[in-house]
């Protein structure tokens, strides 16, 4: 076994007029958490779509565990949460939930305990018989995560898990993810919230234009960003100037008056061993420093700085 449970090799959806998406090489591996980012209409649902066997490629090759994606192996191993779906609202959630563990091929004893058990964990357990008409937004979003985890799949492709779920609920979907992450699953999370793809993901992709832009570690990526703030007295243009000189003319600084005659400095550091030279070369300045700190790098800056400028054409192509 390649120890992969996600290999794509250039894998290409083409719905026509350079819609879709293009070539995506992609390996995920068993347990890891994996957050799929990019812009609307970049072909994170077109992926998700292939890699679950719901549309076929019209190129390239994907796999889950080994098997080619939309063979009966394949799937027996996925769970899958669609972005947009819809049950029908006379049925109770326990019935929608009977009928998916028929198709998952449970006996009746085994699921009648799932059923029972998945309600109450995605935190519906008192509402299982009562019909979908009276269920929120919010309500139909936890039926269909416990639709997703029914069959005890190895892995979870999640599509906006959280989009209709108020702060609470995101939340409790977050933890639940992370209890999952934590049995050894392995998932793959579409999402536009960044904050619970970088709490939750040990790896990111960007999509845009149906292509892989950037990929990697969220600590890795996080690591990239590392952005210091310093609260000295004394700051001269001499300093700044030094600080220029040692850092390079890219690195980003800048300045604030705190107010109470200190100044905030703010460096965007590649390296944190920087900032030891840093705070040598204030004091040698005869500067004062009261405060230095690193800013906690965010997922949603990397994600603006990644996609500012570049063309994407998104749902309007
Ligand atoms: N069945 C289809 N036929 C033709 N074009 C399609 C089809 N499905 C999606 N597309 C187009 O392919 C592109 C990618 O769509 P997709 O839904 O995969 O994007 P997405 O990244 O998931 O977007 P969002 O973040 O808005 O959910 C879009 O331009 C979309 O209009």
């Amino acid at each position: 076994m390649s120890g992969f449970a996600i290999e794509t090799n250039q894998l290409t959806k083409d719905y026509g007029d350079g819609r879709g998406c293009h070539g995506v090489t992609l390996t995920i591996r068993e347990g890891e958490a994996f957050g799929f980012l990019g812009p609307n209409g970049a072909g994170k649902s077109t992926i998700v779509k292939m890699l679950t066997g719901l549309i076929k490629p019209t190129s390239g090759k994907a796999q889950i565990y080994g098997h080619a994606s939309g063979t009966i192996e394949a799937r027996r191993r996925l769970g899958y949460l669609p972005e947009l779906f819809r049950y029908p609202d006379w049925l109770t959630g326990e019935e929608v939930l009977a009928f998916h563990a028929k198709l998952c091929e449970l006996d009746k004893g085994a699921a009648k305990r799932r059923i029972q058990q998945l309600l109450d964990e995605v935190g519906i357990g008192s509402r299982g018989r009562d019909r979908l008409k009276g269920y929120s937004k919010g309500m139909q979003q936890r039926l269909g995560l416990a639709c997703a985890l029914l069959g005890d799949p190895d892995i979870v492709f999640l599509d906006e898990p959280a989009s209709a779920l108020d702060p609470v609920g995101r939340y409790e979907v977050r933890e639940l993810l992370a209890r999952l992450r934590g049995q050894g699953k392995t998932i793959f999370l579409n999402s536009h919230l960044l904050e619970d793809v970088e709490q939750l993901c040990d790896k990111v992709a960007l999509l845009n234009n149906g292509q892989v832009l950037l990929e990697g570690k969220v600590c890795e990526v996080l690591r990239q960003q590392s952005i210091w703030r310093l609260r000295v007295n004394g700051y001269t243009p001499l300093a700044a100037e030094r600080i220029h000189l040692m850092l390079g003319t890219a690195a980003a600084v800048s300045e604030t008056e705190a107010g109470d005659g200190t100044v905030w400095i703010e460096l965007e550091l590649e390296d944190d061993e920087q900032i030891g030279l840093i705070n040598y070369l204030l004091i040698e300045l005869g500067m004062t420093i009261y405060e230095v700190g690193k800013t906690q790098s965010r997922l949603d800056e990397w994600f603006m700085q990644a996609v500012t400028g570049l063309e994407h054409r998104g749902e309007r192509r």
